[in-house]
């Protein structure tokens, strides 16, 4: 059984179709890159996910349990437990600012209760290490560069052990020379065979981490399959029509 199940999902803002009836799996241990052009909805997609973005129809299950079913929720708590299954990372990091580096981990855990503060800082100092960041620990995010920022969000998201990550455009708004370090992070979490999601314009990931790809245009899923036959191969019209508009962005 696929962890997460997408069927025919739909959504849209006023009278702009976002998302028109997609439909794919998650299987354990996939690392699948969402690529497509701006305005495609692949944001919608992945925050619908999480219940970021209320869908109009369709469903979406972790496990076989249902956030929605057939364009209905299921109970608020339910949503939230089934959820907690999911860690998000966004392109504008999310951390709150007048917290610490630790703080901005341990909100959540603490918040929630789950565990006693013993093992939440082990768990933290244990995932700021992972993101080689466990100097930074005591600092504010106004003190880190755009790709520690980065790295700190996805230790946070890790804090709940969650089955599957999603990443919406990670590296989009750092610095080209600070892309590399928390695609490093990213590269290695899959290596650890961690479950992900990634929106990305990084073809380089999709191509090298990433052992699906999923092409998003107006909404509609138009491709699927490994991303390296269906980055290199010169024959999918499709592809190379999508590509040149990405680089030309
Ligand atoms: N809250 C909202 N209200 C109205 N329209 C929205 C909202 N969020 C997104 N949209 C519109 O939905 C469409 C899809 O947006 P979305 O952000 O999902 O696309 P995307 O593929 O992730 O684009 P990008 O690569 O630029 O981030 C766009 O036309 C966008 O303007």
């Amino acid at each position: 059984m696929p962890i997460l199940e997408v069927k025919n999902i739909k959504k849209s803002f006023g009278p702009l179709e976002v998302l028109k009836q997609i439909s794919f799996e998650v299987n354990k241990n996939d690392c699948i890159a969402v690529i497509g052009p701006s305005g495609s909805g692949k944001s919608t997609m992945l925050r619908s996910l999480v219940h970021l973005d209320e869908l109009d129809g369709g469903s979406v299950s972790v496990n076989g349990n249902y956030i929605v079913k057939d364009g209905v929720y299921s109970k608020p708590q339910q949503v939230k437990q089934i959820t907690s299954n999911m860690g998000m990372v966004f392109q504008h990091f999310n951390l709150f600012p007048h917290l610490t580096v630790i703080e901005n981990l341990e909100l959540a855990p603490k918040l929630l209760k789950q565990n006693d503060s013993a093992q939440t800082r082990q768990l933290s100092m244990e995932l700021l290490e992972k993101v080689g960041l466990s100097d930074k620990a005591d600092v504010l995010p106004s003190k880190l560069s755009g790709g520690q920022k980065q790295r700190v969000a996805i230790a946070r998201a890790l804090m709940r052990k969650p089955e599957i990550l999603l990443f919406d455009e990670p590296t989009s708004a750092l610095d080209p020379e600070l892309t590399g370090e928390v695609l490093r992070v990213m590269k290695d979490l899959a290596e650890d065979d961690m479950t992900m999601v990634v929106v990305t314009h990084e073809m380089e990931f999709a191509k090298d981490v990433a052992n699906k790809a999923i092409f998003m245009d107006k909404g509609e899923i138009v491709e699927t399959g490994s991303p390296v036959d269906l980055l290199s191969n010169p024959q999918m019209e499709r592809t190379k029509a999508f590509l040149s508009r990405t680089l030309s962005k």
